[in-house]
């Protein structure tokens, strides 16, 4: 016998459990079937498609109660565990994310939110027991199982097993029952009955105790909407999502014809803590007739509605089908295309029907399904039309229709701006006379905003435009007010100066407060996309950009006067940089050498105290 210590972050989570942070207890049952279930589904999976020799005529789950020696047992007869799989499944917690979660809960206490960020699957079962025993073999080994047992503490104990049939055996020495902690007798018929039939009577398998069978098994997705309770819905939620809270959304599908299926997916209340993280678990469960097949198929659902979770059970295809054959069938092609309208027409629907939950919806996962806009083309308008971004016009975001809606007379385009919040964006130069003339500017903020903006040219007929590039003029059709003076001398002279960093010097018609401000050329990249480019390792040309100035600011000139006196002047090149680094600052931009602004701005400083 081998004693082992857990691993760091899966002690500490058994600590939160043995000391019970959440306060439904009875979840510990739903988590073990959940995981009999899945090794069910792995045997008969095994047979299917890889040819393992084994007898699946009787999958089934097993509990047992002895109210006497206060011991609850779980049976399934399903793939089991080698003694290395043990060692790494139940003394390791891999997930991605793990620790940090860890940290935010010891800070947080009391939040279930958090806990059901990850399942607690196995480790639940420290919420009711002091002592627990697994015992386990896995299908196709011969001789000797594995028995493993711990106390929750930081330690296990890792043996042999004689004689122990397939599959897996977890016993519970279960806690005194403390109904005040909501510590009941698990060991109690009804008790049991109730849990199983609560979150678990729609897994596949029986679940037996005795002689009587617990759970229904009726596959959800195939009972018709009005028979299925909203609890039923988020029992399986959570058994295929591990996702503890209830989903926003339910959406059923049916297909009947050429090629039948059926489809039952969640739109999640919040988006899971890896969402952005790329090894996070996405995709489907696929189902041939009733008969589980994989698990997280991405071929059923795009990269970008990756929070939709939920099951599709396709009747015409093979049971021993392949990802790889997957990525290729045309038929999942084609589930995939109308999985993506419905999930796209139901977001629409909602913003009508219920604009809380739209609103709760676009909060959690808009960012994500931002990201289409880059890869469906196709999908351009139905993405947009359940967009709403961030807005000048008031502190609620805007969808584009309401935007077009609300546009002057006379203006063409759909105005944006994008940056790394909303008070930078605001306050920007490029914003003063879209404020001053009262036209309404859109606020991007997300990172994938600088990116997708260049991907969609229109949105009903008008063009998506940035203020900070191209040129802008707002009063076309007012009388221009020529600037008094020639800036021409200036403005040659101020290219010369900056020419390593700017393309143009020119006269500014967007500016009203302001001296100055940088403008990007209408086909040339953004500053902020230039940096993403260059932090994924993609080093290219500096994009050089216009200095646009403002020819009523004192600043500017004065600027003009002293150039005038004397192009000579000294302090001339100094001033010329302190405005182009004025500029840059006031868009939130980067200086390139911040040290030497600094010094610049402070010997003029100091020539007026
Ligand atoms: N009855 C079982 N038969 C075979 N393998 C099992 C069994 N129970 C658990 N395992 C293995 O141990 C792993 C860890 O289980 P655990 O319940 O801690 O997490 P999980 O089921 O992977 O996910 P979650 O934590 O979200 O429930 C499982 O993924 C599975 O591989």
């Amino acid at each position: 016998m081998e004693t082992l210590e857990f691993q760091a972050e899966a002690r500490q989570l058994l600590q939160l459990m043995v000391h019970s942070i959440y306060s439904n207890k009875d979840i510990f049952l739903r988590e073990l079937i959940s995981n009999a279930s899945d090794a069910l589904d792995k045997l008969r999976l095994a047979k299917l498609q890889d040819g393992l020799e084994a007898d699946t005529s009787d999958l089934h789950i097993e509990i047992e109660a002895d109210t006497e020696a206060r011991t609850l047992t779980v049976r399934d007869n399903g793939i089991g565990m080698t003694r290395d799989e043990v060692v790494e499944l139940i003394g390791t917690i891999a997930k991605s994310g793990t620790a940090e979660l860890l940290t935010k809960l010891k800070e947080a206490k009391e939040s279930p939110e958090l806990i059901g960020q990850f399942g607690v699957g196995f480790y639940s079962t420290f919420m009711v027991a002091d002592k627990v025993t697994l015992v386990t073999r896995k299908a196709g080994t011969e001789g000797h199982g594995t028995r493993w047992e711990s106390e929750g503490a930081g330690t296990y104990t890792i043996d042999d097993a004689p004689d122990v049939p397939i599959g897996t055996t977890i016993t519970l020495h279960l806690r005194p029952k403390d109904e005040d902690d909501a510590l009941y007798d698990y060991t109690d018929e009804w008790k049991i009955k109730e849990i199983v039939k609560r979150y678990s009577d729609f897994i596949s398998f029986p679940i037996r105790k005795g002689d009587e069978v617990l759970n229904s098994q009726k596959a959800l997705w195939a009972r018709p909407r009005s028979e299925v309770t909203d609890e039923e819905y988020h029992q399986f939620y959570r058994h295929i999502s591990h996702d503890w809270t209830d989903p926003l959304e339910i959406i059923n599908m049916k297909a009947e014809g050429t090629f039948e299926y059926e489809a039952l997916l969640f739109i999640p209340s919040r988006a899971p803590h890896d969402l952005f993280q790329r090894d996070a678990r996405r995709g489907l469960q696929l189902f041939v007739k009733r008969v589980f097949i994989m698990d997280d198929s991405k071929e059923l659902i795009p990269d970008y509605l990756r929070f939709v979770k939920g099951v599709v059970d396709a009747a015409d295809l093979s049971l021993n089908i392949s990802r790889e054959i997957l990525q290729q069938d045309r038929h999942i092609q084609m589930i995939r295309r109308r999985l993506v309208k419905k999930v796209l027409s139901t977001i629409k629907d909602l913003m009508s029907s219920n604009p809380e939950k739209y609103a709760t919806f676009w909060r959690e996962f808009g960012r994500a399904v931002k990201e289409g806009l880059l890869s469906e083309p196709d999908n351009h308008k139905p993405i947009l039309e359940i967009a709403s971004f961030a807005t000048t016009h008031g502190s609620e975001p805007t969808t584009l229709a309401a935007y077009v809606e609300r546009m002057k007379e006379g203006q063409e385009e759909i105005y944006f701006l994008t940056g790394e919040s909303r008070s930078q964006v605001e306050n920007s130069p490029h914003m003063e006379a879209f404020q001053a003339e009262g036209y309404e500017v859109l606020i991007l903020t997300d990172p994938v905003d600088e990116i997708w903006v260049d991907a969609v040219p229109e949105w009903d007929g008008k063009k998506l435009r940035s203020i900070a590039r191209g040129a802008v003029d707002l009063k076309k059709d007012e009388e221009e007010k020529e600037p008094e003076g020639d800036f021409g001398p200036l403005l040659g002279f101020l290219k010369e100066k900056l020419d390593e960093r700017v393309k143009e010097v020119r006269l500014s018609h967007r500016l009203t407060t302001s001296a100055a401000c940088l403008v990007s050329d209408a086909d040339d990249i953004t500053p902020a996309l230039e940096k993403m480019y260059r932090a994924m390792g993609q080093e290219g040309p500096r994009v050089k950009r216009i200095l646009e100035l403002n020819p009523n600011h004192p600043l500017v000139t004065g600027l003009r006067a002293a150039h005038e006196r004397g192009a000579e002047d000294a302090a001339l090149p100094d001033t010329a940089e302190l405005l182009y680094g004025t500029a840059l600052l006031a868009e939130g931009g980067d200086l390139d050498d911040p040290a030497r602004f600094a010094k610049l701005l402070a010997d003029r400083l100091a020539q007026t105290v």
